[in-house]
């Protein structure tokens, strides 16, 4: 049965799609639905923008209306002035301004951070108006421009006709955000939104993403406004109100903003409210206003949440099968645990003089280590002593105010993240990054995104290319998460798992990305007996497949056992560095852990803390969190 939906489901959405064209030749819809079908499918392409911009990347962008005022005009200017009435010029000509409109106000917008999208795009539907009237030679002004007749090759595009192209090119853009968002590089725009910081640690320029994602936002905002210049034959600046700028904020977070549909029955119920409800024009600021809070603290996944969320309880009930999750035959579960990893190729990574302050604070100082390939290398301390500040300095997080950090030979000290990331550093956090609305299996394949990277084009139209790579993806994920012993959770949403696992599966990430650097920022913590067995095998088959591991761990017996050296730090500075035996045996740091000055013996000092981790779970130092 699942087989059989899987398998009809495209020709079922070929019928519907066909149902909708003949639907008003056949007389299935007069005048006045044919009419607004075709609003509603033009206001959903302006929706649908927005859904991936801000239900994707999450950035605000307002300006949708401006965009589609953009489209409306190029496409009358081309027809009117220049006698380009061919469709298919009318609807590049939109793309193209979309683009440029798109890298003009992203540029800035983005690079400035924060709010500034919102407020730039925000002035850009503020200015249509008075741009409008500055351009009146092109525009018509206030008074409007009255559009030329559409042809595609000599062919007039009007009636039934409009309605087809209208429809297709609404079904095509669909098509292109189900592809593009449902690929990877949707997954990694959801990254994007939910923790720009996990993104730059994938390997992601956090700014170019961004612009991408904008600036393909922008188009289907264009392509609806040459779409209605060709439906009303006429353009004014009073259509692109901030009313309506509004109103598609609050159609894109009715439907459901993370959806890829939900644009469309977001549009569908602005659209229909405004034609069914005489009121509506009057009170529509005040309706979107409604909308947005209500649908923000009731159901903030909109129509399209709650359609998944009654759709999972009739499942729950029986009623419905429940799809097999969408895998290829290597991902499946079952199958041979890896015992040893491919070559590694890890990297000596190297602090000279290492320093980090934050105003008079000296987080880190002075501090010169070494980490190995085929090594585990352990940075130990105190709470506030400076370990993950290390971490943030080493994968780029931070800028060193001092001494420098070489990858091999090469200085990475104050490099961006994501290019530091591009060099093989992988890292886990204290906290664990898990976006939401992933399953564990595409979170650990997002880890591949920069290292095994399939284009948007091949995404976008399921080239082979695309299908290998993702079915490539798919099974080294799932053998990875084989390899951490959590492949049962492979199918689960992965921010519905335990913090163990959590950790076990950042691993599994760290892994996918065939990274040569490891740092590893408390990654015991919170396992249990077996998940901590795991973990001391897969990181020990990193140290064999030639890997430099840096592990932060308050857990001492874990520490003992996996280091091949360890390096204590003491408020920001190096107290001492040696084996795991030098360093049990090292007076100062039993000093530094138990605030004895007797001298008493260290190898029993770090035995009491084994012994009380033995009762409670991860020993941690004095006054660890
Ligand atoms: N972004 C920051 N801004 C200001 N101070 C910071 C920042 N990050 C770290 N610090 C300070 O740097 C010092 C070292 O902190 P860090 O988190 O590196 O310690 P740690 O050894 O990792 O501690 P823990 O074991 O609790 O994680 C602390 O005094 C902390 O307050």
């Amino acid at each position: 049965m699942n087989a059989l939906v899987h398998r009809y489901r495209p020709l079922g959405i070929v019928l519907l799609l066909a149902l909708l064209l003949i639907a008003p030749t056949a007389g299935l819809l007069n005048g006045y639905w044919s009419r607004t079908v075709m609003l509603i499918a033009i206001l959903s392409l302006l929706v649908s923008g927005l859904n991936v911009v801000l239900g994707y990347a999450g950035e605000l962008a307002m300006g949708q209306v401006a965009l589609y005022a953009v489209g409306a005009y190029v496409a009358g200017y081309l027809g009117v002035e220049l006698g380009m009435t061919n469709v298919l010029f009318s609807l590049l000509g939109a793309t193209l301004a979309a683009v440029v409109v798109g890298l003009i106000t992203g540029i800035p917008g983005l690079r400035l951070g924060g709010w500034s999208l919102a407020m730039v795009t925000f002035f850009l539907v503020t200015l249509v108006p008075n741009l409008v009237d500055v351009f009146s030679g092109f525009t018509g002004g206030t008074l409007g421009m009255g559009t030329a007749v559409p042809t595609l090759f000599g062919m007039e595009i009007v009636g039934d006709r409009l309605y087809w192209l209208i429809i297709l090119v609404v079904a095509a853009w669909f098509a292109v955000a189900r592809n593009l968002l449902l690929s990877r590089h949707g997954n990694m725009f959801l990254v994007l939104r939910q923790s720009p910081i996990l993104a730059s640690v994938l390997g992601v320029s956090v700014y170019r993403l961004k612009l991408l994602v904008y600036v393909v936002g922008a188009i289907p905002a264009a392509l609806a406004g040459a779409l209605f210049s060709m439906l009303d034959g006429f353009i004014a600046p009073d259509t692109f109100t901030f009313a309506l700028a509004l109103s598609v904020l609050a159609a894109s977070v009715v439907g459901g903003a993370t959806s890829v549909y939900g644009a469309i029955a977001g549009a569908a119920v602005m659209q229909l409210g405004q034609q069914t409800f005489t009121q509506f024009q009057t009170w529509q600021l005040v309706i979107y206003g409604a909308f947005l809070l209500i649908a923000g603290i009731a159901f903030n996944r909109g129509l399209a949440g709650l359609a998944q969320d009654g759709l999972a309880a009739v499942r729950r009930r029986g009623w419905l099968p429940t799809p097999a999750p969408v895998t290829v035959a290597a991902a499946e579960p079952a199958g041979e645990v890896e015992t040893r990893l491919e070559p590694l190729h890890g990297v000596t990574l190297r602090t000279e003089g290492l320093g980090k302050s934050f105003g008079g604070n000296r987080a880190l100082d002075d501090v010169t280590i070494e980490a190995r390939p085929g090594e585990v290398t352990a940075l130990i301390g105190p709470n506030g002593s400076g370990k993950t500040t290390m971490l943030n300095l080493i994968c780029g997080l931070y800028k060193p105010s001092a001494g420098r950090l070489l990858l091999g030979e090469e200085e990475i000290g104050g490099h961006p993240t994501y290019r530091i990331a591009r060099h093989g550093v992988a890292r886990t956090f204290q906290t664990p990054l898990i976006p939401a609305h992933m399953t564990t299996l595409a979170f650990v394949a997002t880890g591949r995104y920069v290292s095994h990277r399939v284009g948007i084009l091949p995404a976008i139209l399921r080239l082979p290319a695309f299908r290998k790579g993702y079915a490539t993806d798919d099974a080294r994920a799932m053998a990875l998460l084989r390899l951490v012993g959590i492949a049962d959770v492979a199918h689960q949403q992965v921010d519905s798992l335990a913090l163990g696992t959590r950790r076990l599966v950042e691993v599994a990430r760290c892994l996918a990305s065939g990274a040569r650097v490891f740092l590893f920022d408390e990654v015991g913590s919170g396992l249990d007996e077996s998940d901590l067995e795991v973990l001391e095998r897969a990181i020990g088959m990193i140290r064999e497949a030639g890997g430099t591991v840096i592990l932060v761990e308050h857990n001492f017996p874990l520490v003992l056992k996996l280091s091949d050296r360890i390096h204590v730090l003491s408020q920001g500075r190096l107290l001492a560095s040696g084996t795991p035996a030098q360093i049990q045996n090292d007076r100062r740091v039993l000093a530094e852990y138990t605030g004895a000055t007797d001298g008493g013996d260290a190898a029993d000092a770090f035995d009491s803390v084994a012994d009380l981790q033995a009762a409670d779970g991860p020993a941690t130092p004095k006054g660890a969190k």
